[in-house]
């Protein structure tokens, strides 16, 4: 057994025995109640799931077991620039312990030599028109992988529940070490006519990412180090992140479970808002005919969205209440890396006059940027300008926290997940 999962499988078993003996004693204790507005208004805040790997504030943003991203940042083996190692988040979230340089380059060696993507991958993704939407060519990409499944097969073949787990750590690993390689592809085909690069195996998860995307500048390599170390996790109720909780409670194997969270991902209102961010900046761009425009055009330009009933990509958030630190980490990385781009100043002048106006229409919980709000523009610069792929880059990052969740979920044996739904009729009739 690999040191990971050794050290993930003792962390496991007495967390198992230690909520079991909790469920026992304390099982009838009631941590909340359940509003109207909650069951009418998407469960905001009702608790209703165990999600290891990270918690959120709605001041102070995500926490990776107990970790701000400063903290992070600061703590996890990094790369030539000091940017954090999404394999080291990996190991954190799955043992709690921030890990070695020894350990994380262990993984990388680990996720390489799981990188061999089956050719029946490529033939799928060559049979679909170039133009299909790249988070569609995602997910059948790796629903094209089902087939190579470990947990199906020893399902299949009558593998003990206390096994799941160990089938799931495999398929999570599989899954995590191919995903660049067949993100890759997709973009090289859909953008790049097919011209396809070649996997560099000296290279780290992100920096090999970022050589078969077709950069291999040291500064974009360490944006990818940051942006996936970022996006992996926001604990468990996000929509992505739900429903690969939601599909793998029913034992579906983990490539399942995250291409139905992928399809999640690619909604507007969750991470597809990456790429509408800067869609509608070059749009307003083109309307005003001015690369700088004056915070009073982009007041304008706001105002005229509003109006026609259309939310401000970037903005808001079904938790956070303050600035989303994702940002911030991402403002900072622009304000250290990059001088002079108009794109990431106008996304800047953007964060001055959105809020107000958001907080004037007096319904908006959060007028304050959430990550998608400075992801684009930052993706512009080092030229990748083909921003119906940015949401692929995001389901990238999020293997790695859903993954990681889902195999904590099965070492803990959580059952099948069934909430109640109502009728309008039964709540008029809890109001006589
Ligand atoms: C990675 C991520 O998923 S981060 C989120 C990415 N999504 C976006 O950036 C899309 C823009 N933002 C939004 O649509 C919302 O803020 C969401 C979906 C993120 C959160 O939704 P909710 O929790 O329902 O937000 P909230 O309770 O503040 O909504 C109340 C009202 O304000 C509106 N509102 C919220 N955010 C915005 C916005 N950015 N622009 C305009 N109106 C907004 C809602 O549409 C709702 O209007 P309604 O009552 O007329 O239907
Ligand atoms: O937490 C949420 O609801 C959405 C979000 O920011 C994420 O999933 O990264």
């Amino acid at each position: 057994m690999d040191s990971l999962k050794q050290k993930f499988a003792e962390k496991a078993l007495t967390l198992y025995k230690e909520l079991r003996a909790i469920g026992k004693e304390h099982g009838d204790k009631v941590m909340g109640e359940v509003t109207l507005s909650q069951i009418t208004g998407g469960a905001r805040g009702i608790k209703m799931m165990v999600w290891e790997t990270s918690q959120l504030d709605a001041q102070e943003g995500i926490r990776f077991r107990g970790y701000s991203i400063p903290e992070i940042k600061k703590l996890l083996p990094s790369g030539p620039q000091g940017e954090p190692l999404p394999e080291g988040l990996f190991w954190l979230m799955l043992t709690g312990e921030i890990p070695t340089e020894e350990e994380v380059n262990a993984l990388t060696k680990d996720w390489q030599s799981r990188a061999e993507v089956p050719q029946q991958v490529y033939t799928t993704l060559d049979s679909l028109p170039a133009d299909t939407h790249p988070m569609t060519q995602f997910t059948i990409g790796i629903m094209a992988m089902q087939s190579d499944s470990i947990f199906d097969r020893r399902y299949a073949e009558g593998m003990a529940k206390t096994d799941h787990w160990d089938a799931v750590y495999e398929d999570s690993m599989n899954l995590i070490a191919r995903l660049p390689r067949v993100a890759a592809y997709i973009y090289r085909r859909a953008f790049k006519g097919g011209e396809h690069i070649a996997p560099d195996t000296s290279l780290d998860w992100s920096a090999n990412f970022a050589h078969m995307l077709g950069s291999d500048d040291e500064d974009f390599r360490s944006l990818m180090r940051l942006y996936l170390t970022i996006h992996a996790d926001h604990e468990g109720g996000n929509a992505s992140a739900h429903t690969v909780n939601l599909v793998g409670s029913t034992l579906s194997d983990p490539y399942r479970s995250f291409a139905a969270g992928m399809n999640a991902l690619a909604g507007p209102l969750h991470g597809l808002a990456n790429q509408e961010v800067i869609k509608w900046i070059f749009e307003m761009i083109e309307e005003l005919g001015t690369k700088t425009p004056t915070k009073e055009q982009i007041q304008q330009y706001v105002q005229e969205t509003l109006d026609a009933r259309k939310v401000i990509p970037g903005y808001g958030h079904a938790v956070l209440r303050e600035p989303d630190p994702r940002f911030t980490a991402q403002r900072r990385f622009a304000e250290e890396y990059i001088k002079d781009s108009d794109l990431i100043e106008t996304v800047w002048k953007i964060f001055d006059v959105v809020p107000p106006m958001l907080e004037a229409l007096g319904k908006v919980k959060n007028p304050w940027p959430n990550v998608d709000a400075h992801s684009g523009a930052l993706l512009v610069h080092y030229g990748f300008s083909e921003y119906s792929f940015y949401t692929v880059l995001f389901g990238v990052s999020r293997a790695l926290g859903v993954l990681a969740a889902g195999i904590w979920t099965r070492a803990l044996g959580m059952p099948l997940e069934r909430p109640k739904s109502v009728t309008s009729d039964w709540i008029k009739d809890q109001l006589k």
